[in-house]
């Protein structure tokens, strides 16, 4: 059945070495939005990430990804993930890198021709149409990390978009100027359907996003508009209302 979400999550929980990385969190994520998980390092972020496309092992509770179980075969062409590590080939050029990914996605001559255009459409998106023939190893760290943002945006290769884009710490380390065109892009694959999970440790991020999840210790402190967590906690920025949050949390561990 077709609805608006694009993730269902309940109890859902992951243990890693022994500890509990994410403690029962509930939580949705809405298709045509885009949704920031923000907390600190070590929160928990990749590791709910990961359960999402269904590489991590240790999990429990629910995870359902566009009406399916998270993992499930049939979403690997719908959902998009891009990790922190660039997964890039080094030694082959931008386009090349892009072309064997689709080549990958949509094997054959059948698909020649919508995959070179698939192929410029992401590198025109990610901005690295200008250094589509450079070697992947010559690029910087945000162009490096653009190419496999450009991979994600591929989906099944031949056009069509992934419905889920699951993107972690897409921003770290890139300039203001990149930074807010990669957030508009991000708004404008929204717009068009596609649900967006950005994650961040940069509470100023969180303006941009139309929905919060904030993580604290594997636990969720919110699941809420950006307006919505600002009236109910009565800060005035997402920093503040989680510090907030975290306040009144541990009032009631005490308590
Ligand atoms: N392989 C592992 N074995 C045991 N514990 C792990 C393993 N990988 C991560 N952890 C722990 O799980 C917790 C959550 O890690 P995770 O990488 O999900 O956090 P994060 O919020 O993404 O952090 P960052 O922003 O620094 O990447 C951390 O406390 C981390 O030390």
């Amino acid at each position: 059945m077709m609805n608006n979400l694009a993730v269902r999550a309940q109890g859902l929980t992951a243990v890693r070495g022994g500890r509990t990385v994410l403690d029962g969190l509930d939580f949705t994520v809405l298709r045509s939005t885009v949704t920031g998980l923000l907390g600190p390092s070590g929160c928990g972020k990749s590791t709910l990430m990961r359960t999402l496309v269904g590489v991590q092992a240790g999990v429990t509770g629910t995870a359902e990804v566009l009406g399916l179980p998270a993992g499930h075969p049939e979403l690997r062409h719908r959902v998009g993930y891009v990790t922190q590590a660039p997964s890039v080939y080094t030694d082959l050029s931008v386009r090349e890198n892009l072309a064997y990914y689709a080549e990958v996605l949509a094997p054959g001559r059948a698909h020649r021709r919508s995959r070179a255009e698939a192929v410029d459409r992401a590198l025109a998106e990610v901005d690295l149409a200008d250094h589509a023939d450079a070697l992947a190893g010559n690029l910087s760290g945000g162009q490096r990390s653009r190419v496999s943002l450009a991979v994600a945006l591929l989906g099944t290769g031949t056009g069509q978009r992934p419905e889920l884009l699951v993107l972690d710490e897409p921003t770290v380390g890139l300039d203001p100027v990149l930074r807010r065109d990669l957030w508009s892009l991000f708004h404008r694959l929204a717009d068009e359907g596609t649900a967006v999970l950005v994650s961040s440790h940069v509470m100023d991020e969180a303006e941009r996003c139309r929905r919060l999840l904030l993580l604290r210790d594997g636990r969720l402190l919110a699941d809420d508009t950006p307006d919505a967590l600002l009236t109910r906690t009565g800060a005035a920025d997402v920093e503040d209302a989680f510090l907030r949050l975290v306040e009144t949390h541990a009032e009631e561990v005490r308590s």
